[in-house]
């Protein structure tokens, strides 16, 4: 088996191992791609600072994240159709995640049900929530994952309407792939996968199958999407749906400082500065980028959390100097996950911990409270805020 230093070396492996569709979905950006390409880039242009003799013994990268004790402050973020990445694919990120000792975030749109986690786990995981027009729908939701004793309620913002993916659209998206010419060729390239996915539990969206009729044909995401999702969400909507859940709030698809600050407003326990991974708006800048901003509108009031882009332990480690108190990861685990199931998941994990260890180290950094602007150059241009008008 090939020796895996990288979070590249698991992407590599998940292009080969997933069909075409399931890949494409997971590393596709919306339209041009540019904030799906700056999200990497961005973090690139910081660079580190390196600090010697100190001494780095009794080294540390544990943290809490919403007053939750982490082995690193690093979350698993909500994915859609991860199970249509590895059979069961929800169940085993979420051991993972258990057995690593950091949050897992279980989607609206997931394969796997909530109760299908919570039965395979006993970690308390967080639900990623989507609102839809169907209120009642959204309030069993809400009790279903009070129900699993999620321990966090993760609201996500930036998606009642869903960004034009271009590679979603020419493959027919859909969970089961549907059998076209086209998805079977692909499909007989990639048996392994066929074979694995025999086995599971579920094969469509396990939280939604039977909210609609004719729900477990997704076969289009994005009408779907359009049909079902509120678009008349606003912030009163947000404060009511923090009041309905008793555990902590975290507001994710935050971008913008004046956004941070009615987060702060509508009394959420935490935002997450994300712009989806490059999948909503094309476009808008990376979340690296505008994370000082944020941090110098709301810091001290709320705790910010950042992802889009975090493909090592040395960008976790920036996102933290830079002022977030954590961070989480899509695509770096689902490259692990779509290549190896559980044991890829935990590679990935190893992978993030080595570097942001490493890098703590030779900048002369003990803990993750050490972590700070110092030790970092920051590009000019990401210190900027938009105009006000
Ligand atoms: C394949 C895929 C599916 C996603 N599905 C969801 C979702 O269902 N809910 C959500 O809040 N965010 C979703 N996201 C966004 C992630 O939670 C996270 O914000 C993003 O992946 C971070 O960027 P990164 O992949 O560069 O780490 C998805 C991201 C990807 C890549
Ligand atoms: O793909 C996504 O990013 C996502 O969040 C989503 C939205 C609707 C349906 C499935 C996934």
């Amino acid at each position: 088996m090939a020796v895996i230093t990288n979070i590249g070396d698991l992407k590599k492996i998940h292009e080969r191992r997933v069909p075409r569709m399931f890949y494409d979905y997971a590393e596709s950006g919306s339209w041009t791609e540019q904030t799906f390409r700056e999200n990497t880039t961005d973090f690139d242009q910081i660079r580190l600072r390196q600090r010697v003799a100190v001494d780095m013994t009794g080294r540390s990268t544990s943290s809490t994240m919403v007053g939750q004790d982490v082995a690193m402050p690093v979350a698993l973020a909500p994915v859609g159709l991860t199970g249509m990445q590895h059979a069961d694919g929800e169940i085993k990120a979420a051991r993972a995640a258990e057995k690593f000792g950091v949050p897992y975030t279980l989607s609206t749109m997931s394969i796997n049900s909530i109760e299908d986690v919570a039965e395979a786990t006993t970690a308390p995981f967080w639900f990623q929530l989507y609102t839809m027009k169907d209120e009642d729908y959204v309030d069993r939701l809400i009790a279903r994952a009070n129900a699993a004793k999620c321990s966090a309620l993760v609201i996500t913002l930036d998606l009642q309407i869903l960004g034009q993916r271009h590679k979603d659209l020419k493959n027919g998206l859909s969970a089961p792939p549907k059998l076209t010419a086209k998805t079977i060729a692909n499909l007989a390239t990639k048996w392994g996968w066929g074979i694995e996915m025999l086995s599971a539990k579920r094969r469509n969206f396990g939280n939604i199958v039977g909210h609609v009729e004719g729900i477990s044909d997704t076969s289009s995401l994005s009408s779907w999407t359009a049909e079902q999702f509120d678009p008349a969400l606003d912030w009163s909507k947000v404060a009511k749906l923090i009041e309905k859940w008793d555990g902590k709030t975290i507001l994710k698809g935050i971008l913008d400082a004046e956004d941070a600050k009615m987060a702060v407003k509508v009394g959420a326990d935490a935002i997450v500065v994300s712009n989806h991974g490059g999948r909503q708006l094309d476009g808008a800048l990376s979340s690296i980028r505008v994370l000082p901003s944020i941090m110098q509108a709301v810091g001290g009031e709320i705790e910010v959390m950042l992802d889009s882009g975090i493909r090592s332990g040395q960008d976790v480690l920036k996102a933290i100097a830079l002022g977030a108190s954590g961070t989480m990861i899509g695509r770096a685990y689902i490259y692990g996950l779509g290549a190896m199931g559980q044991q890829g998941v935990t590679m990935a994990l190893d992978v993030i911990r080595k570097e942001l260890d490493t890098t703590m180290a030779l900048c002369g950094r003990r803990t993750i409270d050490e972590l700070d602007r110092d030790i970092l150059l920051v590009p000019e241009g990401f210190e900027g805020v938009w105009q006000q008008n």
